[in-house]
Parts: structure tokens; C-alpha cells; sequence
């Protein structure tokens, strides 16, 4: 039998979502004090809890961390990174939404930004996110 390889279990899933306004701009959220990378934009998401698709975990990170209700359906896949982080292994899953009910607010960060893709270069991003700011750019 072959050994399990360990680096695999190591790796981190998280979904994300790039919500695109009808003017093109990309919802962004600052992480807030007391977490790992405070201060930095991010795409809006977080880790799959265990048993979850990653669609229905972004339904659920949306509506806890934004309020808004989104439908599965309406989450495209995007694009993703692959980047270590720490002692583990991030594998970021980006989707892209341009529907969703309600407005958006900050019910866990410290603040929102809608940014459009030339904006978000000069933003402080995750060191992940850098690579995604030129797919999404190709993307809108
Ligand atoms: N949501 C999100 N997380 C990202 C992005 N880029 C990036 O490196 N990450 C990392 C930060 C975290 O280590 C992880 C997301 O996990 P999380 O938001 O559920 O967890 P957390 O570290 O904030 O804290 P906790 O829930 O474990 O308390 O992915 C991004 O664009 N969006």
C-alpha cells in the first residue's frame, strides 16, 4: 500500500467571491484586528466546514459575513490560487456573482471597498490574491 502523501493533508480550502457591480467594480472586505493578516483587502469567503460543497459554504460565508443572500447557481467559477501559507497549503477557489439580494455590509470586517481591477493593484492584498487581480481584470 502507498503511504498517504502528508503534504496533502496540510491543505487549506477556502472559497471566495468576486461580486461585480454593474459598473464593474469588484466587492472587497478588510480583514479586521485580532486576525492573521489584519488590515489587508480580501475577496469576501472563508474555509469549507467540514461536509460542505464549496458553492454552499460561499452561500453561507455571504449571508454571515455581508447579509446577502446568493444562490448557488448565480456563483461562477473564476479562477484560483494555490499558495503556501503558514505551516499548511492555501487553495483559494474564486468565484465570480453579479446577482445577489440585499446590500452588503460589514458584519465582520472592518470595512468594504468597491474597487475596480486597476484600483486593486495597489491595494494591500493576501500575497494569494495578487496573482488574481489580472484574471479578474481579463474576466470583467
Ligand atoms: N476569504 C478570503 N480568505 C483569504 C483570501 N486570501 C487569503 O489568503 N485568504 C486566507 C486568509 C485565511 O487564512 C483564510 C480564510 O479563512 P477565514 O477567513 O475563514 O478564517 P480566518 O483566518 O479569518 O479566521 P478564523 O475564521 O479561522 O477565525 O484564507 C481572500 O481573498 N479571501
Amino acid at each position: 500500500m502507498t503511504k498517504p502523501d502528508l503534504a496533502i493533508s496540510r491543505i487549506m480550502t477556502v472559497v471566495a467571491v468576486a461580486l461585480v457591480d454593474g459598473d464593474g467594480r469588484v466587492l472587497l472586505q478588510r480583514r479586521p484586528e485580532g486576525k492573521a493578516m489584519a488590515g489587508l483587502w480580501e475577496f469576501p469567503g472563508g474555509k469549507l466546514e467540514a461536509g460542505e460543497s464549496p458553492e454552499a459554504a460561499l452561500v453561507r460565508e455571504l449571508r454571515e459575513e455581508l447579509g446577502i443572500d446568493v444562490e448557488a447557481a448565480c456563483l461562477a467559477p473564476a479562477t484560483f490560487a494555490s499558495e503556501p501559507l503558514g505551516d499548511r497549503h492555501l487553495l483559494l477557489l474564486l468565484y465570480a456573482c453579479r446577482k445577489w439580494r440585499g446590500v452588503p455590509q460589514a458584519l465582520e470586517a472592518s470595512a468594504l471597498k468597491w474597487a475596480r481591477p486597476l484600483e486593486m493593484h495597489g491595494l494591500d492584498m493576501p500575497p494569494a490574491d495578487r496573482p488574481l487581480i489580472g484574471l479578474i481584470e481579463a474576466l470583467l
